[in-house]
């Protein structure tokens, strides 16, 4: 702990320790006793300090051009770029993540701020014809003010970028909380804007706890928008508290991702698909694949495929380039996932494999869960209904189609969904009667593209959608003008 380093907060355009001195230690998931950083563990007088620099920021960032903005953010993406290694292992060791997933959303990050710096060059409104002749009445945008961004860990470079780019394209300010367990990422992503030459206070990072800086963000009066990514308890509580207050508020949460594997498809394609899109970032994804749904007739050979594979998958500190699976966020996120297991086996669900944590040698000092799948899942058990967020995977058989889709849809969740099939009948009424925002067919539910809308139905969003052009409808108000000459 002695001579780990240490992080501020950046507010104003400064670091700074929180106000009260304390601090809290982000540790490294695949090892303990590695200490990533010592981060502030800020109090509401840090955040009262930045709310104050992005309010006395946002007149002038406002009033810059949109193109001078966007200069500002390819700035940003050519620093990001040129540190993604260091970024990249340090998110790796932060959250668990693999070195290659970390540098390939890094990487993501750049493409994110790119997009977004060259939206500052796109239009903003439309012209629309007056019922006087002599009049023009057109459409323009404006920025909401000073905007809370509150991110979680499992995607600590993407999610804040795809919020701060097109929140400071469109002309806001922001107050950006992300999770501890990734503050040390998060004060390095911030310290690209700042080394970009942007103005002080137009992006000011506190980082602390959800209950008081992630609850003050949301109750604070300064603060004219949040968005939010993370579990749905919060998500609920922050738009509760926005509400009261009539902020405007945008939400992702949640989701319980099926694949329907159909009796046609490419068995190893929609199998690699499974472990990918279910174990990848050891399931720690809002479109993460949870419910495998597969036609009878090839249920056996999909799941002895399926086990085939796991067996082979090597689970170890994600540092390791051998190592394809790496430990849960956290010893909180690892308890959870064991208990949703320990739930799963009380509600008679059949563990076929995994289900433990898994201590040996190096491994006895982090948070490693074997990656799990359970057969005979129905849809009353709480391994179906629950996002677990962990590397455990759910089957199901289902008769048909017909069956495998209300099977899919008998969940409070509609984030993303994918089938695997051949046949064109099945893909249209899949994409027709799959309550999910983001429908894939034969490809994994994971793995978003930036310049596209992303977000879910049901309780999976607020009904709104993030990145791709979608981000300008959060992000501004349109002001209809009316001009007579
Ligand atoms: N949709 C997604 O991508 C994510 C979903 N989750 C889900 O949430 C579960 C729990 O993970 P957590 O890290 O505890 O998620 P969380 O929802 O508690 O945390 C997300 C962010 O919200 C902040 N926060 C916590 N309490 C708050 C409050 N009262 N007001 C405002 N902000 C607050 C946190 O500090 C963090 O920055 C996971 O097991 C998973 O199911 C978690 C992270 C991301
Ligand atoms: O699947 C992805 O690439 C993005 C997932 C995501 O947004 C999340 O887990 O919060």
């Amino acid at each position: 702990m002695a001579n780990a380093p240490v992080f501020q907060n950046y507010i104003n355009g400064e670091w700074r320790g929180s106000s009260t001195g304390d601090t809290v230690a982000s540790v490294n998931p695949a090892n303990r006793h590695d200490i990533v950083g010592i981060v502030p563990n800020s109090s509401r007088d840090d955040l009262e300090s930045a709310v104050a620099a992005a309010d006395a920021a946002r007149t002038s960032w406002r009033k810059l051009a949109g193109p001078a903005r966007g200069q500002l953010l390819y700035k940003a993406a050519d620093i990001l770029e040129s540190r993604i290694d260091d970024i990249a292992e340090t998110m790796t060791r932060e959250m668990g993540k693999t070195f290659g997933e970390a540098k390939g959303e890094t990487a993501r990050g750049v493409a994110l701020l790119r997009y977004y710096a060259g939206e500052g060059m796109r239009k903003v409104g439309d012209v629309i014809p007056a019922t006087d002749a002599s009049a023009l009445m057109f459409t323009t945008r404006v920025p909401l003010g000073v905007v809370g961004v509150i991110t979680p860990w499992n995607f600590p470079v993407a999610i804040p970028v795809w919020k701060i780019a097109p929140a400071l394209v469109y002309g806001n300010t922001v107050v950006w909380k992300p999770a501890t367990e990734t503050a040390v990422t998060a004060a390095k992503v911030a310290a690209c804007f700042h080394d970009a030459g942007l103005p002080a206070g137009v992006l000011n990072l506190v980082i602390g706890s959800g209950s008081v800086i992630g609850q003050g963000i949301a109750d604070h009066p300064g603060i004219h928008g949040v968005t939010f990514t993370g579990s749905n308890a919060v998500g609920k509580r922050i738009a509760q508290a926005a509400l009261a207050r009539g902020a405007k508020y945008q939400l992702e949460m949640g989701g319980k991702n099926p694949v329907i594997v159909l009796k046609d498809a490419d068995l190893e394609l929609a199998v690699n698909a499974t472990i990918s899109g279910g174990l990848r970032s050891t399931g720690q994804k809002c479109t993460a694949t949870s419910r495998v749904i597969v036609e009878k007739e090839i249920f056996p050979a999909f799941r002895e495929k399926l086990l085939e594979k796991i067996a082979a998958l090597k689970v170890g500190d994600g540092m390791e380039a051998s190592t394809w699976l790496g430990p849960c966020a956290s010893e909180s996120q690892m308890e959870t996932v064991l208990g949703y297991i320990r739930k799963g086996v009380e509600e008679g669900a059949e563990l076929l494999c995994g289900g433990e944590r898994l201590q040996e040698g190096k491994m006895a000092d982090g948070f490693f869960v074997a990656p799990t799948v359970f057969d005979r899942v129905t849809p009353e058990m709480t391994i179906f209904r629950e996002e677990i967020f962990g590397p455990v995977l759910a089957l199901v058989q289902a008769e048909n189609l017909e069956e495998a889709l209300r099977l899919a849809n008998d969940s409070e969740y509609g984030l993303s969904a994918s089938i695997f099939t051949r046949d064109i009948g099945s893909i249209l009424t899949f994409i027709q009667d799959m309550d999910a925002g983001l429908v894939r067919v034969n490809e994994e539910t994971a793995g978003v593209e930036l310049q596209a809308p992303f977000g879910g139905m049901k309780n999976s969003s607020s009904h709104s959608r993030e990145q791709g052009t979608a981000a300008i409808e959060f992000y501004t108000a349109i002001k209809t003008v009316f001009v007579k000459g």
